[in-house]
């Protein structure tokens, strides 16, 4: 059985009552709209925004020293402290990826020369219902009958088209920006899904990835405790690299542990460190063995946080199943093959319920297992 870190939260039909942290059937709710609500020049948290601590709250870590495991790239070992670290806690600290600082310099120029506008000039570049791209709430906001202290811009595809929306005169600096980020996060987080498999003892990617970026803001806050910049999630791809600007404080992990409670670990920002976060895709690709990580992002009153996390997953029309070579002959595999298109079309609908919904059951496995022991034999007999 696959142990998740995180019970799926049940689709409640309920509406906010206490304004407690209620997961909400996929609504009508528009995600691509920014609310009017300007959070910038908030004195208190208006109702739209105020959530209570759940009732099951599991306690933050204070310890200060870094328990996340650091992979440095280009060591003989780091393939497999890479997987390791996966393993434990769906999370590293990735240095030494040989990027240099301007890439990151000028992609925080453009993201606060974008969130720091008018209201309404980021809104002629909203996304629109159905598409990927543009600015707004990030779409898990549409589950939630709160909305979160924060605001998004996503870039799938041409950056062109909305950086005209936003800057007529000037879109050069932001698609510049934008796009050298995107390539040198490409470029990484190939090689990234390379090294984790290799340290799994699998050969890959061999197909083709797609990727997109995300660009997030969190002004400061006038009451952190009452609002959630971002709600706990997993992401849905391979492997997201996010960058945290430095000083941005407020990305935590959850920690299910066997040697005491459950517990939200911060992910302190390290200088010249990129964090990686395995999606739901590898958990699925690794038959389970890497664990998908929990993880949300809590506010502060002095200081805005800016965040830039690049999702990586197969590309276009490639599936992705349990690796044969990590998949137990007696047990067999524990989720069916999705492309990510589809499996973000059943989060759409499901949300964390979405990776319950891929899971094979014993009997499925069964089936699957002999069908490749059928194989296998088939295999054999023509040795
Ligand atoms: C490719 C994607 C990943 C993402 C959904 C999206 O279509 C574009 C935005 C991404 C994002 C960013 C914030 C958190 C997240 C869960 C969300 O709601 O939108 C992720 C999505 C994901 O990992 O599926
Ligand atoms: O802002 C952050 O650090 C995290 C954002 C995040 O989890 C996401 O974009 O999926
Ligand atoms: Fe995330």
């Amino acid at each position: 059985m696959v142990v998740l870190l995180h019970p799926s939260p049940s689709l409640s039909l309920a509406g906010p009552s206490d304004g407690s942290w209620t997961i909400m059937p996929p609504t009508s709710v528009d995600v691509s709209a920014s609310h009017h609500f300007d959070l910038a020049s908030a004195h208190e948290i208006p109702d739209s925004h105020y959530w209570a601590p759940p009732a099951d709250e599991h306690p933050v870590s204070t310890e200060t020293i870094h328990t996340l495991p650091v992979i440095l790239l280009g060591l003989p070992d780091s393939a497999l402290q890479a997987a390791r670290a996966l393993e434990s806690w769906g999370v590293f600290l990735l240095a030494n990826h040989g990027l240099p600082d301007a890439v990151f310099h000028g992609l925080e120029a453009q993201a606060r020369r974008l969130f720091t506008l008018p209201a309404n000039q980021k809104m002629r570049a909203a996304r629109s219902p159905g598409s990927i791209s543009g600015y707004g709430r990030v779409p898990i906001s549409s589950f939630f009958s709160k909305l979160m202290w924060s605001e998004g811009f996503t870039v799938s595809g041409p950056t062109l088209p909305h950086a005209l929306e936003l800057w007529p005169n000037d879109p050069e600096p932001f698609v510049a920006a934008v796009e050298e980020y995107s390539s040198e996060m490409r470029r990484l987080a190939r090689h990234v899904v390379g090294l984790v498999m290799h340290g799994l003892g699998i050969v890959g990617p061999t197909e083709e990835m797609e990727g997109v970026l995300q660009l997030n803001w969190y002004p400061p806050c006038p009451e952190p405790a009452q609002t959630i910049g971002m709600a706990d999630h997993t992401d849905s791809g391979l492997v997201t690299i996010l960058h945290q600007t430095s000083g941005s404080r407020g990305l935590q992990l959850l920690q299910a542990r066997d040697d005491g409670p459950t517990r939200w670990v911060p992910v302190q920002p390290m200088k010249g460190a990129l964090v990686v976060i395995a999606g739901d895709l590898l958990h699925v690709l690794s038959n389970g063995r890497l664990k998908n990580a929990v993880h949300r992002v809590m506010v502060n009153r002095e200081a805005a946080r800016l965040s830039a996390a690049y999702f990586c997953g197969p590309g276009v029309g490639v599936t992705v199943g349990p690796d044969p070579r990590l998949v137990d002959r007696e047990l067999g595999p524990r989720f069916r093959a999705v492309t990510w298109a589809e499996y973000r079309r059943i989060r759409g609908e499901l949300f964390q319920g979405a990776i319950d919904s891929i899971r094979l059951s014993a009997a499925d496995a069964d089936a699957d297992a002999d069908a490749d022991a059928d194989a296998d034999g088939g295999r054999q007999e023509n040795k």
